[in-house]
């Protein structure tokens, strides 16, 4: 059958639905076949005899229309889980090429899981150990097949029949019925590949490693290449490049990198400086973590989130000086400039792993699951809103494949906990630790009272998508920049990235934190209740 058009007009404030030999009719409406215009259609039909339709027709017609949008809802909803599932087995088989790849290569990385900087840092982002202990005979097999899979094995205990310390008492004790705790690889569903998290001993949980630690970062060869990115247009900023680039290559004998617009800078002022390299096309910025040890950048969070956003696969360690109004993840005074990066090129120093968020525009109108834009990592958030449109923003959320909420407001932020003290923190989020994986899912003024903040685990899919009956378009923006239309039936996938932004610490991740929230944001601060007064006696 070919498509056809519904033609309903008001006509003198009422609505007559024609019954006429020479148009199609469905359910008693008047159906114009594709090759008529409607306009004309709905003339010749007012000539005709009209039939005056009662609110029947109307409630019958509103129903058809709501039958038709649930089924075209229902369809997008399967469309757009099989996108996310596609885009989840895509990552993670790029993620296992990649950890194929570098153990086909180098070997495993001597220090539990942190390779040589040139390689940048991986995490696993299931679960990331830095000391693995495996007590058993296929431990090298045990541990390269957790690598594999991106999840640590930890020791496991034997369940022991008899109690020693009951032996030594001589007293008999019930035995517990024993049980093992699992998380399963990649998804297999068979017993086979598990592997053991928790521990057990006499029925009682424990857990032998946690997820995140403090990290050191110890050079096992000396840096030898520099990469320096600032802020555009400050005269402070420019002048302190000029310095930092002039000290590293004369005490240090630094090879420097920096942007082409920096480069022309440093050679308007001296051409000492024709020795610093830079690129000429963008393409060559995706080889930059080979040739790069060390990533220092000048300005403010801002400058930050600019050098993450240069590399779209592994990041250098990243020395963030200060030179921006708030700081919140600069650390380093840019006064003491010498005796910092005298501490990081020395090393070993602390580091906090910001952990991303991948993120996949997929489009309704896109032909196949290949046909998707490319992924867009986010230090901070990705921010879905209303942009220019004046209607509340409509969006429906799906945590891996579980409907989580509508949001029905001016937006929603799925921020990292890097980016849990920037916009998510502004629209009532909490502040998280950086070293915490999790996705937090921040409304930004929901319209409903009972709308509260959550924090998801770091191993799941959100999905945000505009459904088709949304009264207008949504907007993505990626920590603050790059916005992007998403129009009904667009939808949004975000997981979290293999590739974190390892940042050098001033101390380390919990003081470097609690100082910026104390300094930055002045976090509780209150005068200190007086000793005279009242108390208890
Ligand atoms: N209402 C808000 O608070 C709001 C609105 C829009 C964007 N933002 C934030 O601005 C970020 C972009 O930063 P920009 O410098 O390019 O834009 P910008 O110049 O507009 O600066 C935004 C402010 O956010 C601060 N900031 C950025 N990341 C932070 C973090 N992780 N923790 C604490 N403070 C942080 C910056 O220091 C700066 O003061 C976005 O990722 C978003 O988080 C916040
Ligand atoms: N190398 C760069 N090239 C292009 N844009 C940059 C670069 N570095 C920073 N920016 C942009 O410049 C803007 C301001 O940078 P930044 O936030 O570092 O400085 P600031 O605003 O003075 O600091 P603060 O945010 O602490 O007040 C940001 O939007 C950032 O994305």
């Amino acid at each position: 059958m070919s498509p056809h058009r519904l033609i309903s007009q008001d006509s003198y404030d009422k609505v007559f639905l024609v019954g006429a030999s020479s148009h199609a009719k469905e359910n008693g409406y008047l159906i114009a076949t594709d090759d008529q215009d409607p306009q004309k259609a709905f003339h010749e039909c007012k000539h005709e005899s009209p039939i005056m339709a009662t609110d029947d027709h109307l409630v019958e017609f509103s129903e058809a229309m709501r039958t038709v949008a649930k089924a075209l809802r229902r369809a997008a909803e399967a469309k757009a889980a099989a996108q996310a599932e596609a885009a989840e087995w895509k990552r993670r088989y790029e993620f296992e090429r990649a950890s194929n790849l570098q153990y086909r290569h180098e070997g495993l990385p001597s220090d539990g899981g942190i390779p040589n900087s040139r390689d940048g840092i991986t995490v696993d982002t299931d679960n990331s150990c830095d000391e693995i202990t495996v007590d058993n005979p296929s431990t090298e097999q045990s541990e390269r097949c957790c690598r594999k899979h991106g999840i640590c094995s930890h020791e496991i205990l034997q369940d022991e029949a008899t109690d020693s310390s009951s032996i030594l008492t001589g007293r008999k004790v019930a035995r517990k019925a024993s049980f093992r705790l699992s998380w399963g690889c990649n998804g297999e569903k068979s017993g086979q590949q598990k592997h053991e998290v928790v521990s057990f001993e006499r029925g009682d949980i424990t857990t032998a490693e946690r997820s995140s630690k403090q990290i050191l970062l110890k050079w096992e060869t000396q840096p030898q290449t520099v990469l320096i990115l600032t802020k555009p247009n400050s005269n402070s900023v420019r002048v302190l490049c000029a310095e930092m680039v002039r000290w590293l290559k004369n005490n240090k004998k630094i090879d420097i990198f920096v942007e082409p617009r920096v480069k022309t800078e440093l050679l308007r002022e001296a051409s000492f400086f024709e020795f610093v390299q830079s690129w000429e096309y963008d393409e060559e910025i995706k080889h930059l973590h080979s040739k790069v040890d060390l990533v220092v950048t000048l300005g403010g969070d801002g400058t930050v989130l600019w050098a993450a956003s240069l590399f779209k696969g592994p990041v250098p360690p990243l020395v963030p000086f200060s030179l921006g109004s708030l700081g919140f993840m600069t650390p380093f005074q840019s006064e003491n400039y010498r005796d910092c990066l005298d501490m990081i090129l020395k090393g070993p120093f602390s580091i906090t792993l910001r952990h991303r968020l991948q993120c996949h525009v997929i489009r309704e109108a896109a032909k196949d699951e290949l046909d998707t834009e490319e992924p867009i990592l986010v230090l901070n958030e990705v921010t879905i809103d209303r942009g220019i449109s004046s209607y509340l923003t409509f969006l429906e959320c799906y945590c891996d494949s579980s409907f989580v909420t509508c949001v029905q407001g001016d937006g929603l932020i799925l921020s990292t906990t890097s980016g849990s003290t920037a916009y998510s923190l502004a629209a009532g989020g909490s502040m998280v630790h950086p070293q915490v994986p999790g996705i937090l899912f921040t409304p930004i003024c929901p319209h409903s009272l009972s709308f509260r903040p959550l924090i998801f685990p770091e191993y799941v899919t959100l999905r945000v998508q505009v459904p088709f009956n949304s009264r207008g378009h949504a907007w993505a923006s990626f920590d603050g920049k790059g916005r992007k239309q998403l129009a009904p039936g667009d939808a949004l996938i975000c997981s979290m990235a293999t590739w974190p932004v390892p940042t050098a610490c001033q101390v380390d991740s919990t003081n470097d934190f609690l100082r910026s929230i104390h300094e930055g944001l002045h976090w509780n601060l209150r005068k200190t209740q007086s000793f005279d007064g009242p108390r208890d006696s």
